[in-house]
């Protein structure tokens, strides 16, 4: 738990805090962690380049270098404005000492080395930064080498995932004590390249609880007797499909029955198809607003819904019921336009399950996408809050968030799942691990993780992340939940 746990940036200055009280050298520690992610990496006569800033991740970046100088390294410096920290000066002199001469500036045709350390900004980066700093980091993204951030890629709020016009695009960043949201999501998941973690053997009893954690949830809540039967894995009722959009309906259900749903209907709206000749294990009815419900364990209205009258009926309706529900795509547009529903969902007794992607987010706080991306954090967190429900805010680094859990950061997945019905296959997919007895903050997760891990495994078998469809998806994260037992 400990290396996937997430803490405020409050709990880690007040760590930072209380280290330097103890005489602990944290500083010391994360240069050393740095040297040694290079020794592991580059042969010793490799050229690397240096860039501190002025404060303690320049501190860093400097140990590291000294570091790196002491075991035979090619190195230079760049330290475009002087050392402010106190670290960070002793830092300096100890290069100084060791026959370091820093570069305030790299002359245009500066070769390329092969690895940049980038130092310059980490989690004290507080207000945009001048011209002249965008212009080194512009001369520095240029450079084509591999290029490890330190703590963070320079330029990248951390947390919030927001980059400035000039920030570091990293091959790697190697983060200090704990993860950081911002690196996962928004701008961090183009910035930040692949992600390690550095924990600087901090004391047990010095570490903060977490606020959240990366997303690991294994799939052992689906472990079966063997003596079970359909009935034993739940039916689920999911209503959607209207003119046009009935693939939708289908693609969730299939995912459904893919993910271990005993029995799945499908009400669609638009009603013309009374079985999927390729998926005839789904039960299709004509969604009629007057109809009774099929008996079920657990509800899910949204893929292909539409926002016409019927659409608003069936809104209604479930959110009326007394089971687990799942909303996403239109319900979720048509509860952002009904204040009445928005009450009702509030106080609804069972759980339910909100699946925005940042627009419909953003429609439901009343805000735009780009507010949403600009915190996704506190985004998710505000529509648990008002709705009393789980929320899955999708886009690169899913968030999982439920009042009084700790929220859960998915790392799987990526562009390969930026494609027409995805949506729809994680709403079948969070549905049917409702149905088979998971509760939401964990079906949620478990969703999450095995969608990203499906596109993750295309891409990686495909050699890019192009092509993979919905209908595609489904079987694959059957062999992950399989694997997840
Ligand atoms: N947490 C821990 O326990 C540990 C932390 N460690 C490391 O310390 C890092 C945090 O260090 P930090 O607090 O000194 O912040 P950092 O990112 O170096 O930046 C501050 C400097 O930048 C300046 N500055 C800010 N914005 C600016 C701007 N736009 N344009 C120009 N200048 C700007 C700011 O100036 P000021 O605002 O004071 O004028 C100050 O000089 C952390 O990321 C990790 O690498 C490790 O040693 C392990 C233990
Ligand atoms: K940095």
């Amino acid at each position: 738990m400990r290396e996937n746990a997430l803490w405020s940036l409050p709990a880690l200055r007040r760590l930072e805090t209380e280290a330097e009280l103890q005489g602990l050298d944290l500083m010391q520690r994360a240069a050393r962690a740095t040297a040694d992610w290079v020794r592991q990496r580059l042969h010793s006569d490799a050229r690397i380049l240096v860039a501190a800033g002025p404060g303690n991740n320049g501190g860093d970046a400097l140990y590291a270098a000294l570091l790196l100088m002491q075991a035979g390294y090619s190195v230079d410096i760049l330290l475009p404005q002087a050392a402010t920290s106190r670290q960070s000066q002793a830092a300096l002199q100890a290069i100084r000492q060791a026959g370091g001469i820093p570069l305030q500036q790299l002359a245009s045709d500066y070769p390329t080395p092969e690895l940049l350390i980038d130092g310059l900004f980490g989690i004290g980066l507080s207000r945009p930064l001048s011209a002249d700093w965008a212009a080194v980091m512009t001369q520095l993204n240029a450079l084509d080498c591999l290029k490890l951030a330190l703590d963070c890629p320079s330029g990248l709020d951390p947390y919030t995932g927001q980059a400035q016009q000039a920030c570091i695009r990293a091959s790697h960043t190697l983060t200090f004590l704990c993860h950081k949201p911002g690196l996962y999501y928004a701008a961090g998941a183009d910035h930040a390249g692949q992600i390690e973690l550095a924990g600087l053997d901090c004391p047990q009893a010095l570490l903060p609880p977490a606020e959240g954690y990366l997303n690991r949830q294994d799939a052992s809540p689906l472990q079966r007797r063997r003596d079970s039967h359909k009935g034993s894995h739940g039916t689920l009722c999911l209503i959607g499909g209207n003119r046009g959009m009935l693939g939708a309906a289908l693609l969730a259900g299939r995912a459904a029955l893919a993910a271990g749903a005993g029995k799945v209907h499908v009400l669609t709206l638009d009603g013309s198809l009374t079985v999927d000749p390729l998926c005839p294990e789904l039960m299709l009815q004509y969604a009629d607003p007057a109809m009774p419900l099929p008996a079920a364990d657990v509800l899910a209205l949204g893929p292909g819904l539409g926002q016409d009258k019927p659409a608003r009926q069936w809104l209604k309706r479930v959110l009326a019921s007394t089971l687990p529900l799942v909303l996403d795509a239109d319900a979720l547009n048509l509860l952002a336009s009904n204040a009445d529903l928005q009450h009702t969902l509030a106080r609804r007794p069972a759980s339910t399950i909100l699946t925005p992607h940042p627009a419909e987010a953003a429609r439901l706080l009343a805000c735009s996408s780009a507010d949403v991306q600009g915190d996704r954090l506190s985004a998710a967190r505000q529509l648990a809050e008002r709705f009393q429900c789980t929320v899955l805010l999708k886009g690169a680094g899913s968030l999982i968030v439920t009042v009084g859990q700790p929220y859960l950061l998915n790392t799987s997945g990526g562009p390969a799942l930026a494609a027409a019905g995805q949506g729809d296959v994680l709403t079948g997919l969070i549905a049917a691990l409702l149905a088979q007895g998971m509760e939401a903050h964990a079906a949620s997760s478990l969703a999450a993780r095995v969608h990203g891990l499906a596109g993750d495994e295309y891409q990686q078998q495909a050699g890019g992340p192009i092509g993979l469809t919905a209908s595609a998806t489904s079987q694959r994260c059957s062999a992950w939940l399989n694997r997840l037992l």
